[in-house]
């Protein structure tokens, strides 16, 4: 593994209840310059609740979230982007009617001048390998391309911080195997959180891996040691079961 530089997202105690429901359980978590790291966790262990607390789609019932010292507890996901995090949700967020170069376009605008949203469209399409697609209206590609597509909007806006929840979801082999390269050539530049349930795609591009189960984090380590841990084992073996 690389050398760290600072922490620069934090959690402390973070806590989210739905009613009765402890979906996160006061999770201390840190994470810091230049990781890629993975959250993972079988069915309802609380990682897409933790990840929402992150972009600001939920609020904690008790916490903290620090994003470079910044309490970010009440921010919106817009206030959030704006100090440069890029954000895939589960949700798609394509303009379906228009093509995969003015949705690029769209995101990179939103940040940049026009002059730089220009250079920023075109260096994206070729960093994520859409230019045979470029002129193609979103709505009428594979769920794999508006992946990307999505993924492109995020790299246009040139994050520092990159969060991803499951940006391999039901992709075939070979795209997932693109996407993992994508996922480790974005990591040269930014700082990664990937939620994903696709183990062998963690595989692919994993060095630090969180696994959170019942709404608190399990275990923190490399995927190896992680993937060879008997109560890891369990804990989904157990889930597979049901
Ligand atoms: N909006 C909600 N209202 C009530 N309960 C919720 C809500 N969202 C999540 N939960 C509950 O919180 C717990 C954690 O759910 P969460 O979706 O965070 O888990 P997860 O690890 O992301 O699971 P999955 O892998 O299935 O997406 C589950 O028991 C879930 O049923």
């Amino acid at each position: 593994m690389r050398d760290r530089g600072e922490i620069v997202v934090e959690t402390r105690g973070l806590s989210v209840h739905f009613g009765g429901v402890v979906a996160v359980d006061q999770v201390d978590f840190s994470l810091r310059e230049r990781e890629l790291r993975c959250l993972i966790g079988p069915n309802g262990a609380g990682k897409s609740t933790f990840f929402k607390c992150l972009t600001g789609q939920l609020k904690p019932t008790r916490g903290d979230v620090v994003i470079r010292d910044l309490n970010v507890n009440r921010a919106h996901s817009h206030e959030i982007a704006g100090l440069g995090v890029g954000i895939k949700t589960q949700v798609p967020n394509v303009f379906e009617g228009l093509t995969v170069r003015e949705n690029i376009w769209l995101s990179a605008r939103r940040w940049h001048d026009s002059r730089r949203a220009r250079a920023l469209v075109e260096e994206t399409i070729e960093r994520i390998r859409l230019g045979d697609i470029r002129n193609e209206p979103v709505n009428e590609l594979s769920h794999g391309k508006r992946q990307w597509v999505e993924l492109g909007m995020v790299v246009a806006a040139e994050p520092w911080l990159v969060l991803l929840d499951e940006p391999a979801a039901g992709m075939t082999h070979e795209e997932v195997e693109l996407t993992a390269e994508l996922i480790r050539e974005i990591n040269e530049t930014a700082t990664l959180i990937v939620v994903e349930h696709d183990m062998q795609f963690i595989r692919m591009i994993a060095e630090k891996v969180t696994v959170f189960h019942r709404g608190a984090i399990l275990i923190e380590d490399t995927m190896d040691r992680v993937s060879a841990d008997p109560t890891v084992r369990e804990v989904y073996l157990g889930h597979r079961k049901q």
